[in-house]
């Protein structure tokens, strides 16, 4: 199972969650997030994990030429789309960035979200899902009603993110089986600054799952 820890925001930090098993490191590019990382920062700290996990770079609402220019000077390997960024948008950074694995994000409110954010199921390689706050795109805490999900099965691979912690990802992960999971702020001391003990548990408590 994909493991992504997101918003890092150094280097150290990076290493040792990578090191404790996370198989994905997320990098917040919005500008009003607490964890926002600007194009010097992410220059400096992002090849040196690539190394080390799989990278993602979160967005929302960039242009194409802009996505492209940050992949091109971080070499960051994913680009996760946390914005209103329709299919005909996908299918242009798809051609822009052939190699880069491209993950659309909905924030899930009613059932006809879950159909929704399929209709991006032949432009993009994964889904990832999120709670929907009123005041934030994402690192929000929130949670999904994981009840409301246990049917969504896309024909390619989706993570689930909101407001998963240590405490409850054996609740989540007994209910649905994603392929990945995300999380951010439950795991965190305050926004960006992860908490290496939280970090550690999650994964103690996902030990029986990762066998
Ligand atoms: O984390 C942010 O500050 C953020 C800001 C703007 C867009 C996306 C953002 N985070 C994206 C993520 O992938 C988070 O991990 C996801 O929203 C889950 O966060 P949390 O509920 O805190 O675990």
């Amino acid at each position: 199972m994909r493991i992504k820890i997101c918003g890092i925001t150094t280097i150290e930090q990076g290493i040792e969650i990578a090191q404790m098993g996370a198989t994905d490191l997320g990098f917040i590019c919005v500008p009003s997030s607490p964890r926002y990382l600007n194009l010097t920062q992410l220059a400096a700290i992002v090849p040196p994990l690539t190394e080390v996990a799989n990278t993602v770079g979160v967005f929302a609402d960039f242009s194409v030429a802009t996505i492209a220019h940050v992949v091109a000077l971080t070499s960051l390997d994913t680009v996760q789309l946390h914005g209103t960024e329709s299919i005909e948008f996908c299918q242009e950074l798809r051609q822009a960035l052939p190699e880069t694995e491209i993950i659309k994000v909905w924030r899930i409110r009613t059932n006809s979200d879950l159909e929704l954010i399929q209709t991006y199921n032949h432009v993009v390689d994964g889904l990832l899902l999120d709670a929907y706050h009123p005041d934030a795109l994402g690192g929000t805490g929130q949670t999904l009603d994981w009840q409301q999900l246990s049917d969504f099965a896309p024909p390619i691979p989706w993570l689930l993110a909101g407001g998963l912690t240590p405490d409850n990802i054996d609740t989540a992960l007994s209910q649905l089986h994603p392929d990945g999971i995300d999380l951010s702020s439950g795991v965190e001391v305050s926004p960006g600054r992860k908490n290496l003990d939280l970090v550690d548990r999650l994964f103690a408590n996902l030990q029986s799952r990762l066998g």
